[in-house]
């Protein structure tokens, strides 16, 4: 392995052996200083945590940076959940490498000058900054400071001031002591004069190209010592800006979205600390595999859940038909219970009369029709709109009041406001509800359905909405389903906005929510901005998104910027190819992914009858086994089971995603039920695996109707082999 090996022979700007000796003599001299520096911030972090208070030496250097002397209770308090969430870390964080790059800035001739402030400088990158001491000057940069762009930016042709960028590589999976320090490679950039552009250098790097070629077992790594140009551009955009990255399998989105929350939370601290960051996707075996990304950056707190997690706690009880499904996943749907909500309000039908000691006030119904359409224009959340009337309805009783005796005072309004006839009045035109009533009451009943429904939802929709036989007593006993907690939810937004806010969303798989979800994470990110991820050749759910606009509009982020990934880091050349040529069946127009891997093997492993699939799927896994890294077998969900069983009794135990580190093994067992994963194809989107085995794709393609796309997933997982086995022929749009 190259980076086992300190002379390896590293890309433009090697050094001779006893050079490089020396080179990385001097660097591990250097580990050892900052891992001393390390090991005492974190001592006095520890420290400073039991004391309790004190000035936070801050592993940020952007605004939070000099977050510091608690004066005020308020602060006193955030300085307090800091120093907790900051000592939490500390135990969190993983040892590693404390550095992976170096920058050396030019001191003389034009790139020089363009160095500015950095002129003659180096500066060390890494994870995290180290210092000796909190003013003293950083020993290694984090990688998310302004400074650090230029390791990922800089390139021949465009060098940013700097003369040389290093990299180093470590020993895999190591504690990043001086030992671990293997290789180092030099690209001088200023004085190259010409020629490529950063990614032709990143990927004549040994270094670079080792990470990106090494065997992929456990969950999924940070990528910071590797991030390409254009990936970087996106991991740095503003917090401003809502992004959308229409990506290739294996392009990095997902590592490109968490890269961008960390980057996000170091540089405007206080913006998204405060509102908060969600990491959303599709179930739980993918945030398992992705949860170590952002501890690793040293980012502990950022929530990680699904859509699902989002919604009401209600226990899901009852279980709809396919087309129920369908239409309550169906934009339409938000108009129809808007109107039904809405149809609660009255317009007023007489005149209200509220006493005041011996006197009436007297309001004409034309008035207070006038505040309820007027309020109803304005459209405000049901509950602030029920407010609002009665707010105006005491500022006419207020007008009245004045005309006959002058400015009436504050207390006399509060009581105006808390009279038992008011009450009365506005339970009559602007009753108070709630969700379970409004849905309840909706799906419960043909007629208020009907109304709601009116050029909106067919008669054969209607039907497949209505509770039939489970149509409950009161709200309270309703049964509800899956699908339902999506119009609870739609309903408890207009009545109000959600409480949960978040600074800033990642939504992964983005492809696969349907509106009425995308709404859900609209309501949570109004005053925040979007990281959306996905790719629409992908899309496996019935309401799969075909087009980005529309989702994004969805999503409550419809100018997002959208920027397709095409270089894909997983999937070898010789694979990308045979999946490539599903693209022109699957309904979306997308770029076709091109590979930064060349190689890869592709077997066709064909059975003679289908009874003898799964032990042919053993014996390949078995052999699979005999090489580096994880198997994943791929499968038609229908098939799992059946397939973990008779891996079970050809003794090659196997675990479901997620569960490999945890999978109860027997003696001997060890290696298999860590390694491999049997998994339908639905579920392994997101997921990787070095040696893929790929069980009857035509089960697969005809496996509902987004069958080809989920082919297309799962053809999609593999780091370095793909076998294919199967009795039956390949579906057509695949063959050569
Ligand atoms: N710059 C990089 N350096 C090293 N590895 C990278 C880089 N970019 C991506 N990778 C690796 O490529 C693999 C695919 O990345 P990721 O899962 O983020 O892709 P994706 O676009 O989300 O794929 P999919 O659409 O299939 O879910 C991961 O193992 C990731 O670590």
């Amino acid at each position: 392995m190259p980076g086992e090996d300190p002379t390896h022979d590293a890309a433009p700007g090697a050094e001779p052996a006893a050079e490089l000796a020396t080179e990385l003599a001097t660097e591990r001299a250097y580990t050892d200083t900052c891992r001393a520096a390390l090991d005492r911030t974190d001592a006095a972090t520890r420290q400073r945590v039991r004391e309790g208070a004190g000035v936070v030496t801050g592993r940020h250097s952007g605004d939070a940076a000099e977050e510091g002397v608690a004066g005020d209770g308020a602060s006193a308090e955030a300085l307090g959940r800091y120093l907790r969430s900051r000592a939490k870390e500390v135990r969190e964080e993983p040892d590693g490498p404390p550095f992976f790059g170096r920058l050396d800035f030019r001191s003389e001739g034009p790139a020089g000058d363009e160095a500015g402030e950095h002129r003659g400088q180096r500066y060390y990158i890494g994870r995290r900054r180290v210092s000796a001491h909190p003013s003293a000057p950083p020993l290694v940069l984090d990688w998310r400071a302004p400074v650090s762009r230029a390791f990922y930016q800089a390139t021949a042709r465009a060098p940013q001031g700097v003369g040389s960028r290093r990299r180093f590589g470590w020993a895999p999976g190591g504690p990043g002591t001086a030992a671990d320090l293997t290789g180092l490679e030099d690209e001088p950039l200023a004085d190259a004069g010409a020629g490529g552009d950063g990614t032709a250098s990143a990927l004549s790097s040994g270094i670079v190209a080792e990470e990106i070629e090494r065997p992929r077992v456990g969950p999924m790594r940070d990528i910071v010592a590797t991030l390409q140009p254009e990936q970087d551009d996106l991991v740095r955009s503003g917090p401003g800006t809502s992004l959308c990255v229409q990506g290739a399998p294996g392009t990095g989105k997902t590592a490109v979205g968490l890269h961008r929350a960390a980057y996000l939370l170091y540089t405007y601290p206080r913006r998204i600390e405060r509102g908060g960051l969600l990491v959303v996707g599709p179930n739980a075996a993918f945030l398992h595999y992705i949860s170590a990304v952002l501890p690793s950056l040293g980012e502990g707190g950022v929530r990680q859940c699904t859509v699902a997690d989002l919604l009401p706690a209600h226990e899901v009880t009852a279980e709809d038909a396919p087309d129920a499904v369908e239409v309550k996943h169906d934009a339409r749907m938000a108009s129809v219970l808007h109107r039904a909500l809405y149809a609660r309000v009255r317009l007023p039908d007489g005149p209200l009369a509220v006493p005041d000691g011996s006197y009436r006030w007297r309001l004409d119904e034309e008035e207070l029709h006038a505040i309820v359409e007027e309020t109803l224009a304005q459209q405000p959340p049901y509950e602030v709109g029920r407010e609002r009337v009665r707010a105006r309805t005491v500022a006419l009783l207020r007008d009245r009041a004045e005309r006959r005796a002058g400015p009436p005072g504050g207390e006399w309004l509060r009581r105006m406001g808390r009279k038992r006839e008011l009450t009365a009045f506005l339970d009559a035109v602007w009753p108070r509800t709630r969700p379970e009533e409004v849905v309840a009451g909706l799906l419960g009943d043909p007629r208020v359905l009907a109304a709601a429904g009116e050029g909106l939802l067919e008669a054969h929709e209607q039907r497949a909405l209505l509770w039939a036989g489970r149509r409950p007593r009161t709200p309270r006993t309703a049964r509800w389903s899956r699908a339902d907690l999506l119009l609870l939810d739609e309903v408890a937004g207009l009545i109000e906005h959600p409480e949960e806010s978040f600074g800033h969303v990642v939504v992964d798989e983005a492809q696969d929510l349907s509106p009425m979800e995308c709404r859900i994470l609209a309501r949570r990110s109004r005053f925040g901005s979007l990281t959306v991820l996905g790719d629409l050749a992908q899309g496996t759910t019935a309401w799969a998104a075909r087009d980005w606009r529309s989702q994004l509009t969805h999503l409550g982020a419809p100018d997002a910027v959208l920027t397709p990934l095409t270089t894909g880091f997983r999937v070898p050349a010789a694979l990308v190819e045979v999946a490539n040529r599903l693209l022109g069946s699957l309904g979306v127009r997308v770029p076709a992914a091109r590979s930064l891997r060349p190689g890869g093997e592709l077997t066709r492993v064909p059975v003679s009858a289908p009874a003898e699939v799964p032990a042919v799927v053993a014996e390949r896994v078995r052999g699979a086994l005999e090489r580096e890294g994880s198997v994943g077998v791929i499968a038609a969900g229908a098939r799992v089971a059946a397939l973990r069983d008779a891996l079970s009794a050809a003794g090659v135990p196997s675990a479901e995603p997620g569960e490999e580190a945890s999978a109860p093994r027997a003696a001997g067992e060890e290696a298999s039920a860590a390694r491999v994963t049997v998994v339908g194809a639905e579920l392994s989107k997101g997921l990787e695996y070095d040696h893929v085995v790929l069980v009857e794709p035509a089960e697969i393609a005809r496996s509902g109707p987004r069958g080809l796309q989920r082919l297309y997933v799962a053809l999609t997982r593999a780091v370095s082999r793909l076998e294919i086995v199967g009795a039956r022929e390949l579906p057509a749009a695949v063959r050569a």
